[in-house]
């Protein structure tokens, strides 16, 4: 009997000591794994991913994550200043950590092998996170994901663009007017925008609900909801961003019966009231007589969970139904706000750029006029557009949103970097680091921090109707038989949130700039003569040409843009998983700036000091909209 029990505690015991020395044990075995590929590697605690995402937010909570440590360029890696780790240890290597290897790739060729090969390097397992109302098209992989897009395709129709440009001009309206009652008096008082962050959240949401999901909606109006609750659309979705760990990691039993002023109660209200929207919008839509032609989102998921999928031999679930609807406003709304944000920013930080954009605005507008139009129409005067795309491209560019793409090795595979062949072992995570591409010096050239839309511009491009300044001279592009140099750096600014910093001039000036508006200087403003302040930086079309615009031109645009080579310019990601929404966010991104720029210009609210502005999603800095 004794010896039995003796027994029984040995393998307690040993069982206990195996699983404390598992981590260690793993570790051993992944870095053996690590060395054979031949890769530079760095060991960390946790992989980069979700877990690192925790592990920072924790550890920034509680003031551990000091910037510039070799911790928080590790775990801050896909932010925008991604690039630092790779300056240590090249454009692509390993973590290793107990969990596993991830690859960590800032090379363009690398990004396009990965992303080009769909089930080489499919969507990594655990992308569950997204997977709050159900499975959808962004986390699914293989035939299921075939199925999810064929449905969700009608979103990304040319009748929806249509619709997204002329819901994004009404919202767009309703914001201005909710500035002007919020404002003061007469027309020429300067709209301030203290709230533009959660403003254009609201916008975002309120242009897909328009445009994709049938329910146009006036700037304060919810949709019908399916529950009783005292949270609006736009403050339901807030939350629900806000609260995507806890209503991912806990038990949903748990979170209905957790206390309502606790985080996971707020989790779980906001969880229930957005879900009531969405359920609300589907139920109104099922009432409603079928009338074709008026094909939407939520039409097109209504079909799919009667008709089976041929390949399937199934229709959609109620909760794959739900995941879709939830994952476009997702995915769609935060991503499109946050890029138009910091180009306002960005606008109101340089004026000479956001004159080059107002000149082309106002010559569209123009050109409407002269065809007997008053309003901007999307078949006519989107592809006029092109100050306007460069503004959203560098954008996207520098504050890139999803700074990382991950998928995973199906398979042992070979990847080319340098000159050398790489063998990279089954179950390995890939990061791509798209922050880290466009920060790339030997990619985007020296002066790949700054955010500067000029670089865009390919000579003999100008939109229709545009004249450039008499002093812009065309830059030729370099003959294809360049070769990659290497740059010796001046220092640049370790991020954008530096290059602002470096900026500080500018701002000062841009203050003075706001005080001239403020004191009526009006006629002075409107004069061709101003003098602005400059962009710090001469603008591309005025400089030698760049070794580095070879590297990234594939061509032009036809809209005259310069069309960057594959795997330089990610933040839409590439290959068959890809953004579907690219289009839908540049149509809104267009219309939306030139409503707003239309009769006015974009300056920082007054008393607004430099060192507020920073990388992570923008908080409210106040801006101001002067009439011109
Ligand atoms: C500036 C705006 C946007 C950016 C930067 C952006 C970025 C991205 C990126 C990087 C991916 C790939 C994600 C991954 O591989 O893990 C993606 C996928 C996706 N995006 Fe966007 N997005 C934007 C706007 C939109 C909009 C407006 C919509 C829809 C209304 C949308 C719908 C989607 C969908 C459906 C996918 C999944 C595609 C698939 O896997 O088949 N996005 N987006």
């Amino acid at each position: 009997m004794l010896s039995f029990i003796y027994g029984i505690i040995l393998t307690v015991c040993a069982y206990g000591l195996f699983q404390i020395c598992r981590p260690g044990i793993a570790l051993y075995r992944h870095l053996h794994t690590a060395r054979t590929t031949g890769l530079p590697f760095k060991v960390i605690p946790f992989p980069p991913g979700l877990f690192s995402f925790f592990a920072f937010q924790v550890l920034k909570k509680l003031g551990l994550m000091e910037p510039g440590t070799k911790l928080h360029k590790l775990l801050n890696m896909g932010r925008p200043d991604g690039y630092e780790l790779h300056e240590e240890m090249g454009d692509v290597f390993l973590t290793v950590s107990p969990m596993g290897l991830t690859m960590i790739v800032a090379d363009p060729k690398v990004a396009m092998t990965v992303n080009g090969k769909r089930s080489a390097f499919s969507k990594p397992p655990n992308t569950a996170i997204i997977n709050i109302y159900g499975r959808n098209v962004i986390n699914s992989d293989g035939d299921v994901w075939r199925f999810h897009r064929r449905v969700t395709g009608p979103v990304f129709s040319e009748r929806i663009h249509a619709d997204v440009w002329r819901e994004g001009m009404r919202q767009t309206k309703f914001m201005m007017q909710s500035w002007t009652s919020a404002s003061a008096s007469s027309p020429d008082t300067p709209l301030r925008a203290n709230s533009i962050g959660a403003d254009l959240f609201r916008l975002g949401l309120n242009v897909i609900t328009g445009s994709a999901y049938g329910t146009p909606l006036t700037w304060s109006q919810n949709p019908p909801c399916a529950v009783q609750t005292d949270l609006s659309y736009s403050e339901s979705m807030e939350q629900v961003t806000a609260h995507l760990m806890p209503i991912f990691l806990t038990p949903h039993s748990a979170l209905r019966v957790a206390r309502k002023d606790s985080a996971w109660g707020r989790a779980w209200q906001a969880y229930t009231a957005f879900g009531g929207y969405m359920q609300g919008m589907l139920d109104r839509e099922r009432e409603k007589p079928a009338s074709p032609g008026e094909e939407n989102l939520i039409t097109a998921l209504l079909r799919a969970q009667v008709e089976e999928d041929e390949k399937l031999g199934r229709a959609m679930s109620e909760s794959e139904v739900m995941g879709n609807m939830f994952i476009m406003l997702f995915a769609g709304h935060e991503t499109t706000a946050n890029t138009l944000h910091y180009a306002l920013l960005c606008l109101a930080l340089h004026p000479d750029i956001q004159d080059l954009l107002l000149k082309e605005i106002d010559s569209i507008y123009d050109r409407a006029l002269s065809e007997g139009r008053t309003e901007l129409d999307y078949d006519k005067d989107f592809s006029r557009a092109r100050w306007a795309f460069a503004t959203m491209y560098e954008t996207t560019r520098v504050y890139t949103p999803t700074g990382m793409t991950n998928k995973w090795t199906t398979s042992d595979q070979t990847i080319a970097f340098d000159g050398n062949s790489y063998v990279i072992p089954q179950g390995t995570r890939i990061s791509v680091n798209g922050c880290g591409i466009h920060f790339n010096p030997k990619v985007w050239g020296e002066d790949a921090k700054v955010w500067d839309p000029s670089r865009w511009m390919v000579p003999g491009g100008e939109s229709p109707g545009f004249t450039p300044p008499a002093s812009r001279v065309g830059t030729p592009l370099p003959s294809p038989s360049w070769e990659r140099p290497t740059f010796s750096l001046p220092t640049p600014p370790s991020s954008p949130l530096a290059a602002m910093r470096f900026n500080a001039d500018d701002i000062e000036k841009q203050r003075q700039f706001n005080n001239i508006i403020n004191e009526k200087e009006k006629e002075r403003l409107c004069s061709d003569t101003l003098e602005l302040p400059p962009t710090p930086h001469t603008p591309h079309f005025l400089r030698p040409p760049s070794p580095a615009l070879s590297f990234i031109s594939s061509g032009a645009t036809s809209q005259g843009i310069l069309k960057p080579a594959p795997g330089t310019f990610l933040p839409f990601s590439e290959g068959s998983r890809a953004c579907s929404g690219k289009k839908f966010a540049s149509v809104e991104f267009v219309v939306v700036v030139f409503t707003l720029l239309r009769h006015h210009r974009v300056g920082l609210a007054r008393g607004r000091k430099a060192g507020g502005i920073t990388l992570q999603p923008p908080e409210a800095i106040p801006l101001a909209f002067t009439r011109r």
